[in-house]
């Protein structure tokens, strides 16, 4: 069954739910896209991957946001409890310059990776030079898990299913081909092959044990689905910045190996 059942129909098993949400990402997610095959590659200038670890540091600056969303929804302390972990994990435990590196969140472990690729921070923080289909990609994310069920919006955070095969290829990928890769810049992808996991086999059981109806399942396929277009979205939308035709928008962060788009009226 596909996720066009009806709202009238049976619901799947637990093993056809499942393998059906397996198959979203088969189909789907963004390590068939392009610029991914080119980062993890060795493709890019570093000017490219700049523009890369800059739009991307948006969406891991929102995922604390969108956890937080979420979990504003839940009525169960012990559920709240146990997705508290994930903001945890991005923000972390410790402030900069603590000497406790276990401690040290996403968002920091990020900072690290655009500090090896020459960016200013305070500009990173800025946003200022994000695309604007990131901006809109992103905050689709977090304005989906406050507008919908709260299964919908841990259904929509599965494709976490799919993120630690897409890390460790880009680790691999890095080491292989660029002099920036290093334990600094890597320790991000390296510390979610241990975090992702834990969490999505929890979001994965929640999903699988309280999508009771046919329609049920058929939203939380949706949800998957739309997470891995605006996934998919942020790529075309770099892609086309700053591969081909590389038309980087007004305002848009311009590497230093490029020139600036001019447009006229
Ligand atoms: O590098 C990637 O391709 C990738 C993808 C995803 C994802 O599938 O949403 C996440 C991450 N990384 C990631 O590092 C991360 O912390 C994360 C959290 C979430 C989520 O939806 O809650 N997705 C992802």
């Amino acid at each position: 069954m596909t996720d066009h059942a009806t709202a009238n129909a049976a619901p799947m098993s637990r093993e056809e739910f499942r393998a059906a949400l397996y198959a979203i990402g088969e189909r789907q997610y963004h390590d068939l896209h392009p610029f991914h095959q080119l980062l993890h590659g060795g493709g890019l200038k570093k000017g490219q991957i700049q523009a890369w670890a800059l739009n991307r540091f948006y969406y891991q600056v929102s995922i604390p946001r969108k956890d937080l969303t979420i979990m504003s929804r839940m009525d169960d302390p012990a559920l709240r409890r146990a997705w508290l972990q994930r903001v945890l994990d991005h923000d972390g435990l410790t402030q900069t310059g603590e000497l406790d590196e276990t401690k040290v969140g996403g968002i920091e472990r990020w900072l690290r990776l655009t500090d090896g690729l020459g960016l200013d921070r305070d500009y990173v923080k800025s946003l200022e030079g994000i695309l604007p289909a990131t901006r809109f990609a992103v905050d689709a994310y977090v304005n989906f898990v406050r507008d919908h069920s709260l299964l919908e919006a841990v259904a929509s955070s599965l494709t976490e299913l799919f993120a630690p095969s897409i890390h460790r290829e880009r680790i691999a990928g890095f080491e292989r081909n660029y002099a920036f890769a290093n334990d600094s810049t890597l320790s991000y992808f390296r510390k979610r092959l241990d975090e992702a996991p834990r969490d999505v086999e929890f979001g994965l059981e929640y999903v699988l044990a309280n999508a009771h109806t046919a329609e049920q399942q058929r939203q939380c396929l949706r949800a998957l689905r739309f997470k891995t277009e605006l996934l998919w979205a942020q790529l075309d939308a770099l892609h086309h910045a700053y591969v081909t035709p590389n038309l980087i928008p007004p305002g848009a962060f311009v590497p230093e190996d490029m020139e600036p788009t001019r447009y006229s009226r």
